[in-house]
């Protein structure tokens, strides 16, 4: 799947147009479109960055990284998925960074999304769904999602997201109103962000193939 990775992360560079601000999430897929990025660098402005890891790779190859707040809506935002369903809706967070993810997504125009084919999904939930929460919510928050959806929240032990939160994964889920599950988890009080993608699904989805396949 490495190879697939590469692909999709080198293809989204065609999405890339001078003078650009680029939202670049995070991942070892997008770490790919991070490298392919770096060689036309003096092309773009600058970049967000969703994540401590992304930034520092950035920053290795030279690669401005810019605070969301002073460069107003971006015109692309290209990151990785976990699951991505034909409906372009997804998962996100399996490396902790949902939540700045979800807010460069909401900031961007378009939403390039990389994955390999292993991701593609007729139904959301295989993967356990992240739920990034505010630590002395956790107990709270897991009996909730309980009660609201049946599945079985996992607590992502020993990780601290970038904001200084924790992770519960929800194992046992088959998302069939994606949009309806993500309004309910996120009316949860401790709840910083879920990570399901539905209300603000992909625009664009590359899955890394020779040749890449667009959809
Ligand atoms: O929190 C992490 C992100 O949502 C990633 O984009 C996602 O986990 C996919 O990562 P990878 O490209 O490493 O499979």
């Amino acid at each position: 799947m490495t190879e697939a990775k590469r692909l999709a992360g080198e293809r989204a560079i065609d999405y890339v147009e001078d003078g650009m601000i680029v939202g670049v999430g995070t991942g070892s897929t997008v770490a790919f479109f991070i490298d392919a990025l770096a060689r036309i660098k003096d092309r773009i402005r600058g970049t967000v960055s969703s994540s401590e890891q992304s930034t520092r790779r950035l920053q290795m190859h030279g690669i401005e990284v810019l605070d969301l707040n002073s460069t107003g809506p971006l015109s692309l935002y290209v990151d990785g998925a976990d699951e991505c369903d034909p409906h372009k809706r997804l998962i996100k967070g399996g490396g902790a960074a949902l939540t700045r993810e979800k807010i460069i997504a909401e900031a961007s125009d378009k939403f390039v999304c990389i994955i390999d084919p292993a991701k593609r999904v007729d139904v959301l939930g295989r993967f356990p769904l992240p739920i990034e929460v505010v630590p002395m919510a956790r107990s709270l928050v897991a009996r909730q999602i309980v009660a609201k959806t049946g599945g079985q929240p996992v607590w992502r032990d020993g990780v601290v997201t970038d904001n200084g939160n924790v992770v519960l994964d929800v194992h046992n889920l088959s998302i069939t109103d994606p949009v309806g599950v993500e309004t309910a988890l996120n009316q949860i009080p401790g709840v910083v962000s879920v990570g399901l993608f539905a209300r603000r699904p992909a625009d664009v989805v590359i899955v890394g193939g020779e040749p890449p396949l667009v959809f």
